[in-house]
Formats: C-alpha cells, structure tokens, sequence
C-alpha cells in the first residue's frame, strides 16, 4: 500500500486539490439538512408575510448550495481521475521497463501470462483504488464525523445511540478487510491462469484447429475461467457481508433514535425538522459507512495487486550490463571456455562446453532434439549466463559487453521467429539506422527471397499478423534478410532453413559465404548439408560435445556423424 502512496505522491498538488474540493462539496452537503430544520422548525409552521420571503431566500440558498457542491464535486472527480490515470502510467510504465531488464531465466520464473496480468488487471484495481480513495477518501470520512457533529448539534442525546454503534461497524470493516487482501492475491493469480490458456490458444490456433482440439482447449478455458469465478465468488460474498452488517446495525440505530425522538417531540424536549434533520443527517452516516466499505474493499484488491507489482520491481538485476565499448580487433570472434549451464539451476543442460572461432569463419552446430543446440545460442545472445566458464564475443568476455551493443552486432534468426504487421520493406529494414532501400535489396538477394519480385507490391506488401499471408518457406526467407540487411558482425541462424528446398538452402549458404566474408557464421541445423562446409562442427549430444572439427576429419572420427551422414547424404559418401 505504501508503494501505492509514494506513486501518488508525485502528484501530491493535484492530490490535495481534490481533497479540498471534496471537502468543500462534502461540506455543502453537510449544510443543507440542518438549513431545511431551520425553514421547517422556523420558516414553515410560523409563516408571516415576511417570513414568507425568507422562506423563498432560504430554498434560493440551499439551492445554490447544492449546485456548489455538485460542481464541487464534478471538479473534484475530474482531477482525481486524472491523478489515478497518471499515477497507473507511471507504474505500467516502471513496471515495463523493469520487465526489460529481467533476464530470461526471471521471466521463466514469474511467467509470461504472469507478468501480462500484472501489467494489466493488476495496474487496473490500482487505478481504481487510486480514484476512489481521492473521490470517497475525504468526502466519506468527513459526511460520518461531520454527520456526527451536526447530528450532536441537534440533539446530542439521540446522536449518542449512533455513536455507540461505531466500534462495532470498525471492527466489522477491519476483520473482513483483512480477510479480503488473500483472497483477492488468489484471483489475480487465477487470472495468470486464463492468461496463459488464452495465449497458448492464440499462438497455436493453427495446430489446435489441425489436431480438432477446439472442444479440450474449450473445455480447458471454461475450467480454468470457472475457477475464477468462483474465486471471485468467494472473495465477493466474503466482502459483501460488511454491507448488510452496518445496515442492520445503522438501521437498529436509526429505529432507536425515532422511538426516543418521537417522546422527545411529544414531550418539547425537541421540534420535527430537528428529528427530519436528524434522520437525513443518520443517512447521511449509513451512506458514509457504505462508501468507507467499498474503500476498504478496493485498498484489499489493490494492496494484493500491489504486492505481486512490487515483487517484481524488487528483484534484483541479474545481469549486470558491462560497458567496455567493443574494439573487435581480436582474431578469434567467439570462445567458449568450459561452460557450463542449467536453466533453473538443477539439471545441468549444457556441460564444459569449449571451443573457439575465428573472424568470417562458419561454425556448424548439429545434434538431436533437445541436445542444447539453442541453448548455445541463448548464451551468446546473453539471454541467460552460464554457472560456469566463460564466454567470449569478439575478444571480450561477454559479461564486459553491454548487452544492447552487443546485440546491435548480431543477426540472428531463430526457430520460432515472428514477422511483424508490416510492409515487407519494414519487416527487413526494421528502422535500424543505415538500412536503407539498397541494403534490403541486397538482404533479399542473399536470403534468396525472389518471391518478393512477384508480389505485385513488391516492397510495400502489408505481411499480416505472424505472417498468415505468406509461406513458411517465405517467412523464413524473409527473417533471413532482416538478420543479414544490417551487415552484422556474427550471424545466428537456428533452424533457420528448415523450411526451405536443398537448392535454395545451397544457393543461400554460398551468397552468405560471398557477400558476409568478414561475418562469423553459426548455423544451428538438423541436415548435415547445412552445416557440412563449415570451418568448424560440433556435434551436441545431451548438453555436451560429443566432436568437434571439420566434416572431413568428423567423416573420419565419428561414428554419429558417419550415422548421420549415411542417413542423409548417402552412403557414397561414407
Ligand atoms: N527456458 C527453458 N527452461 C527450462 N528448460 C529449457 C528451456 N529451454 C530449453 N530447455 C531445455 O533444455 C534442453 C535443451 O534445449 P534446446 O532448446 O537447447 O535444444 P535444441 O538442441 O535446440 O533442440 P531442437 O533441435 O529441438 O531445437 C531441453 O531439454 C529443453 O527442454
């Protein structure tokens, strides 16, 4: 909560503006039940000629009393909506920028669905905490005390019954706040759920309508969405008990004051516009208690909300950006030194891992699925750092290079990549500085992307969302020349042409060989013919090198690229 107060802190002007603006409304408020007793008790029953005018002065100033305060509040409202706005901008914005710095291996942790709803529904009940402590937060505190004092004015014997109802309705409000906050924590973290069945449902629509998985995945979303509701279920009826309680006991109150009131009307003690007054200034209260509930109810949502916001601004940097500018004068571009990895830390995933190559060389990377071959490339891309060893990119250990610079150099197209919502120029050039119309063209022409020629909007062409209106040979095709149209110092194809034809993947390995002489190369493939010309091969066999050398000398050596070649190339070529 106090993370809460600290960001609305930065607009603490505009905070108090409201506050006073909503005192003041609350204050017209306050005035006009005790003006209606005066024109009841004094105006109305005793009415002469001149009284008669007053009487129309008085209904003239309670009038624009009331005008006052809706304007008053309308002013009110606006600025304090402007304030929770700003202040859930500031939190989205520091959020987000703090989810950018999170290495791949938090996110894994937290969880992509995780930290969308945090940045979604999770700003959004701070957002409406926010409004309502500026618009309910002054105004309530203020109708239930000055209720009570006004009330006390009139007749303080009668509002002495209210008062003795107060510590009970307190103790109703703190109990069933303090039950609300886990509750609430157990929604947003439901919430992470549907997030994450609706993500997995979008990205794989394709494969979920191929496999006639339509009814599992509906089926799966309506469980996980009835869980939600019936943790909101719960978490509503749980608060929504507050209500009625402080009803029932404001309303015993009210019955009391009416039983007391009517014998101190018969008796003199007291006039009939006091005890009307008395009545509106009691309802008064009633609504007060109403409006401090739905307070307590959004502070219980936004404290959770707050908390799971919180717990991620406060993790801490785990990688820890060098700022060495890079000299690239070392003859050797990329080194592993016995490096060794694991994803969360457990099951190691790659193991002493080393070797080396030198500038415009090629390396080849081939092994099963799941062996660590992107894993490798996770690692220079420094999307995680290894437990062990150490890594080396253009002469620098990696840990020295600053991560933006870093990637700045690289070309990397990797298994599962996306094309944007946007011309095909776009989708290549992607507004890197330098990259203009000719180095597109000339991207296309390495990445073999002729396709781009047919289309009768050649360059413009809008690709749509994923690249549902090309090929996926084309896409590939297409990520290719975004990787290579900035003339990268080390270019990272994963997988990268599985999907294209062998002539096409031949043609495109001897133009990148021809037009990025001075580039390193790693070609991450499962066909040996990708890979089989590189200066360097390693082959990844659960986490760890089982060879390294050429194709000639692994030809020689090793029994799984013999397998492997004899399965692919042929066994002439044994
Ligand atoms: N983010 C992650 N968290 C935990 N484990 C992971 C993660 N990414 C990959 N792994 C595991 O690490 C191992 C190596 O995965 P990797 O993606 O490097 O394999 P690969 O050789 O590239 O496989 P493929 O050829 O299928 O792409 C696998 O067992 C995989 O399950």
């Amino acid at each position: 909560m106090l993370f809460i107060f600290r960001k609305m802190g930065k607009y603490k002007g505009q905070v108090i503006y409201s506050l006073i603006v909503k005192a003041l409304a609350a204050g017209a408020d306050l005035l006009l039940p005790f003006i209606l007793a005066y024109m009841i008790d004094e105006l109305l029953f005793e009415v002469t000629t001149s009284d008669y005018w007053l009487l129309i002065f008085t209904g003239i100033g309670m009038l624009l009393i009331a005008l006052l305060g809706w304007f008053f509040n309308i002013s009110a409202n606006r600025s304090a909506e402007k304030v929770s706005s700003l202040t859930v901008r500031d939190v989205r914005n520091e959020l987000f920028y703090k989810t950018e710095k999170l290495s791949a291996s938090q996110v894994d942790e937290i969880s992509t669905s995780s930290l969308i709803s945090r940045l979604t529904s999770d700003t959004y009940n701070i957002f409406q905490m926010v409004g309502s402590l500026q618009r309910l937060g002054i105004r309530a505190p203020m109708l239930l005390i000055g209720g009570i004092i006004m009330s006390a004015f009139m007749d303080p014997l009668l509002t002495l019954v209210m008062i003795a109802m107060l510590p009970l309705i307190s103790i109703v409000v703190w109990q069933y706040s303090k039950k609300g906050q886990p509750l609430y924590k157990d929604i947003q973290v439901q919430m992470d759920e549907i997030i994450r069945v609706l993500r997995e449902n979008i990205t794989g629509v394709r494969v979920v309508r191929a496999l006639s998985m339509t009814d599992y995945e509906q089926q799966r979303f309506k469980n996980e969405n009835k869980k939600a509701v019936d943790k909101e279920l719960i978490a509503t009826i749980t608060m929504n008990k507050i209500s009625p309680i402080i009803s029932v006991v404001m309303n015993v109150g009210l019955v009391i004051v009416l039983i007391f009131g009517a014998y101190r009307v018969a008796d003199g003690a007291t006039k009939v516009g006091q005890i009307l007054a008395l009545i509106t200034y009691f309802t008064i209260i009633l609504n007060s208690m109403a409006s401090l509930t739905r307070i307590f109810i959004r502070m219980s949502k936004a404290a959770a909300s707050a908390e799971r916001i919180v717990e991620v601004l406060n993790m801490e940097t785990q990688m820890v950006d060098g700022n060495l500018p890079l000299v690239m004068n070392d003859e050797v571009h990329l080194e592993f030194d016995h490096v060794d990895f694991s994803y969360q830390g457990k099951e190691s995933h790659l193991e002493d891992i080393t070797f080396k190559i030198s500038k415009g060389q090629t390396l080849g990377i081939i092994g099963a699925t799941g062996s660590g071959k992107t894993t490798i490339i996770n690692l220079i891309m420094r999307f995680y750092d290894p437990q062990k060893g150490v890594i080396k990119v253009f002469g620098e250990d990696i840990k020295n290079i600053n991560r933006d610079e870093l990637r700045r150099h690289v070309g990397l197209v990797l298994q599962n990549d996306s094309v944007f919502s946007d011309t095909i120029h776009e989708n290549i050039a992607f507004s890197r500085p330098g990259v203009d119309a000719n180095q597109v063209k000339m991207a296309k022409e390495i990445a073999q992307a002729d396709f781009i020629d047919d289309i009768p909007e050649t360059y413009n062409y809008e690709i749509a969302q994923r690249g549902t209106n090309i090929s996926g040979g084309q896409r590939q095709r297409l990520l290719i020349a975004r990787a290579v149209a900035s003339n990268p110092k080390l270019l990272i194809l994963d997988d990268a042409s599985s999907a294209l034809d062998y002539r096409t993947d031949k043609n495109l390995r001897f133009a990148i060989t021809t037009h990025l002489k001075d580039t390193t190369k790693i070609i991450v493939a499962q066909r040996v013919s990708s890979i089989k010309d590189a200066d360097l091969i390693l082959i990844i066999d659960n986490g760890r090198i089982a060879a390294q050398g050429t194709h000639e000398e692994l030809l020689k050596t090793n029994e799984i690229y013999q397998l492997l070649v004899k399965h692919q190339l042929g066994e002439g070529l044994v």
